[in-house]
């Protein structure tokens, strides 16, 4: 016995469809085997490969109506609705009185002129404007031409140009009409069976595979899944795109971090964006007449406007004495003032080196790993790159043996974790820390060095009037900037203002 074709059930079905019929165009294969035209493709080469089915390709050109179009065809176009006013003027208007009447019943008069004259239905020349014999008995809106009809037929969905009544006149009349359709080129494919295939399935050549997308029970008992092939996934047809909830980008990257911190023994400290100027300022030996404290930096509370100092009146205090004289820190500190009401104002913090500092001060001795993540708030113009309230990083850690090499190490780890191969330091200010170190990771995709946050050793001034007598390395680094750079952003805004577009697009693996 000759060998049997083994086809799987949408082939075999193909098959059927197509035994002794001659070419049948694709799409009404599929809308017949309520299958996929993919899948009937996927078959239909198979078959092609083995010269039992031919595959025929044209070009052809599909009407694709805009969604208003046939109400307004059905309202009467306006090359229509000039009929009756030039049957009303007796069938003839000189251009100038025309065009005032056109416009009196708002008739576009360009249309009428352009597609009126196209249709033949209207003459245009010195002595003004005329309508045709065929305008004559265009007039009625009920004799439809046939791009009105085919229009009001389509009902705002495609249909195949070549099979309408006159596709020559449908492609001059609606070709250029953008207002009411518009036409897309597509590649109308029809299958048939090649007489090698004909030939095939009447003496019965072909078999319908014992396919299944999985075995039962019954099966297995019965020993039929001997006969039964298990249906292979093919991954290259085109699929569905689906949006599974996912979590937000940024919401991602915090998390992310967290664990990168957790994950290198550091614990959690949290503390309120509603801060003291003493944490946020003066614990970090910022002095108050510093830029970043003025109004247009830093939001100050009005409600309440003034909070307490910390109760510890001993460690206010030499915080003062850091601030006007270097106190017992072997500074001479900055020579003014302090001013206890200053360091009273509430301001919405400016970093959340205030929760680290206040870390800090809770546990001066080593050792002590602690990081913070959360909001900041400061002043700024609205931007691509600025936003008013952002999210920080910031950590510490006190260690007796603890040095700038620990500070840059620690650094480079946290952002090899999160898939920055590439850390620079560059010499930086903050006041402080000394030195001062600004961290910049490199962009492979942008190839750019970009600036990520600062960091240093706190200075003398901030960890001795918390009673704080080893190293302490600190760092404050930007949330958004490195969500940004993760999902190829360049607006910082994207990432706040939900736009689900953009969000389902967003990589759910990144
Ligand atoms: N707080 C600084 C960063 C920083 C933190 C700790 C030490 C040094 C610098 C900022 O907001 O940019």
């Amino acid at each position: 016995m000759s060998d049997t074709l083994q086809l799987d059930e949408a082939a075999f079905s193909l098959w059927q469809a197509l035994q002794s019929k001659g070419a049948v165009p694709l799409s009404q294969l599929a809308a017949e085997l309520k299958l996929d035209q993919s899948r009937l493709m996927a078959a239909a080469l198979e078959g092609s490969a083995g010269g039992f089915i031919a595959i025929d390709e044209q070009e052809a050109d599909e009407l694709v109506p805009n969604e208003n179009a046939a109400d307004l065809v059905r309202g009467g176009l306006p090359e229509r609705q000039a009929l009756r006013l030039l049957l009303d003027a007796g069938g003839q208007l000189a251009t100038g009185d025309f065009a005032k009447a056109a416009a009196g019943a708002k008739i576009a008069v360009n249309e009428v002129f352009k597609w009126g004259v196209a249709r033949g239905w209207i003459e245009k020349d010195k002595q003004g404007v005329r309508i045709t014999e065929a305008g004559r008995s265009a007039d009625a809106v009920k004799t439809y031409d046939v791009d009105e009809t085919a229009l009001i037929e389509a009902n705002g969905k495609p249909v195949d140009v070549d099979a309408l009544p006159d596709p020559h006149r449908v492609r001059q009349l609606l070709g250029k009409r953008p207002e009411l359709a518009k036409m897309k080129a597509r590649v109308r494919r029809s299958l048939a069976l090649t007489p090698a295939g004909e030939q095939l399935i009447a003496s019965g050549g072909i078999q319908r595979k014992l396919e299944r997308n999985l075995l039962t029970m019954d099966d297995l008992r019965s020993g039929a899944w001997r006969e039964i092939t298990l249906r292979a996934y093919d991954v290259t047809l085109p699929a569905e795109t689906v949006h599974p909830a996912k979590i937000h980008p940024l919401r991602k990257m915090i998390e992310q971090t967290r664990r990168a911190y957790l994950e290198m023994g550091f614990t959690e400290v949290v503390s309120p964006i509603v801060e003291s100027s003493f944490w946020n300022f003066d614990a970090l030996f910022q002095p108050q007449d510093h830029p970043a404290r003025d109004m247009q930096d830093t939001f100050y509370m009005d409600e309440p406007s003034m909070t307490d100092l910390p109760k510890d009146a001993a460690l206010v205090d030499r915080v003062r004495r850091a601030h006007e004289d270097g106190g017992d820190t072997g500074s001479e500190g900055w020579g003014y003032k302090w001013s206890p009401e200053r360091a009273r104002q509430v301001v919405l913090r400016t970093h959340t080196t205030a929760s680290t500092i206040r870390a800090l001060a809770r546990h001066p001795n080593p050792p002590l790993k602690a990081f913070c993540v959360g909001w900041v708030c400061r002043n700024e113009t609205m931007s691509y790159k600025h936003l008013p309230v952002f999210h920080q990083v910031d950590g510490i850690v006190i260690d007796e043996h603890a040095s700038l090499a620990t500070l840059l190490g620690t650094l480079e780890t946290f952002y090899k974790k999160m898939g920055f191969k590439q850390v620079k330091f560059k010499p930086a200010f903050y006041p402080y820390t000394e030195p001062s170190v600004d961290v910049v990771v490199y962009l492979e995709s942008r190839k750019k060095w970009i600036e990520m946050g600062g960091s240093g050793i706190f200075r003398p001034e901030v960890t001795e009037p918390l009673g704080c007598k080893h190293p302490v390395l600190a760092w404050g680094l930007g949330m958004e900037r490195l969500a940004m750079i993760r999902y190829g952003l360049s607006d910082i805004r994207e990432l706040y203002q939900g736009r689900i577009e953009a969000l389902q697009e967003m990589a759910l693996a990144q």
